[in-house]
């Protein structure tokens, strides 16, 4: 068997995100063999999980270790990137990647804040990343090599599927495929909590509404319209369009897109102010 290539990488910030983001790249049995360093400002008890579950190496000091990382995972908040990159401009070398997973940051705010010629990526994962069932979007700075290239696609894999694309699609799809997990999940927990009024045990109740997300998305990806999908559930006078009919009086689907636009929003001031603050 061949000898799988060993990469260092540092994680700043040991929040969800960064668990999410290990365990898919533990799970992978892909050509490379992570060793994984993980450095968190507060929180002892979750760097501490973090070790006990996934073996990583718990780190003290970021700045003292980071000479010795390939690949740097910027996974703290947006509002804390400014001082970290502050630091991490005195430090980075040329050979190595930064990659932030910050709402909002944008690979060319990192590409600012560094050296020039820095190598920088900004990846745009979901919590499904924990089992390798992400949607990850990533935009690649101008200066990644191959090399780095081949590890940000392998830490991708890892966590599930990736678009590559620019930095503007980032901006634009973080509410779509980063926040809306958590939309999903209001909208699974509504008919949890319908289904368990009907005296259906929750254990039960979860599994039928998980899997009847399962299906319906299933069969999204056979690149069918969701709306003729809809139509092949709405029997003609049958019992759907008046379940529909309610949905459209509330006006769903603009207040679906009105969260995504709050949530867009909001991901890009809070890296602005962050900028600013800088
Ligand atoms: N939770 C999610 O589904 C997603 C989160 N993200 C991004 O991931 C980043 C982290 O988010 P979460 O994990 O949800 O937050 P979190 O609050 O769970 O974790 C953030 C962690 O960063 C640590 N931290 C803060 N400042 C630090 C510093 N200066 N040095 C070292 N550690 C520091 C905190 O102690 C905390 O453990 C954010 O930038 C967010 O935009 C991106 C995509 C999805
Ligand atoms: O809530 C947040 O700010 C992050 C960004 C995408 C998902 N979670």
């Amino acid at each position: 068997m061949n000898k799988l290539t060993q990469v260092r990488v540092l994680f700043i910030g040991a929040g969800r995100m960064a668990r999410a983001m290990i365990s898919g790249m533990i799970r992978q049995r892909g050509a490379i063999d992570w060793e994984i360093h993980v450095a968190n400002r507060s929180n002892s008890v979750r760097l501490a999980e973090l070790v006990e579950t996934f073996r990583v190496t718990a780190v003290r000091d970021w700045q003292t270790t980071a000479s010795q990382a390939d690949v740097i995972v910027l996974a703290m908040p947006p509002d804390e990137h400014q001082p970290v990159l502050r630091e991490l401009a005195k430090l980075v070398r040329k050979d190595q990647l930064v990659a932030s997973v910050a709402a909002g940051i944008g690979v060319s705010g990192l590409q600012a804040a560094l050296p020039q010629g820095t190598q920088c990526a900004w990846m745009m994962p979901n919590t499904a990343a924990g089992i390798g069932e992400s949607m990850t979007l990533c935009a690649i700075g101008d200066s990644v090599t191959e090399v780095h290239r081949h590890r940000l696609l392998e830490i991708l894999h890892g966590l599930g599927l990736s678009f590559v694309c620019t930095e503007q699609q980032v901006h634009d799809l973080t509410a779509i495929t980063g926040s809306a997990p958590a939309f999903a999940f209001q909208f699974a927990k509504a008919l949890e909590d319908s289904a368990t009024q009907f005296g259906v045990d929750l254990h039960d109740a979860r599994h039928l509404v998980g899997q009847m997300m399962l299906g319906a998305a299933k069969l999204i990806l056979t690149g069918q319209d969701p709306l003729a999908l809809a139509a092949e559930v709405t029997t003609p006078g049958g019992a759907t369009a008046a379940g529909l009919a309610v949905l459209e009086e509330a006006q769903f689907t603009t207040h679906l897109q009105a969260a995504v636009d709050a949530t867009n929003r909001k991901a890009r001031s809070l890296s602005a102010k962050s900028a600013e603050d800088a």
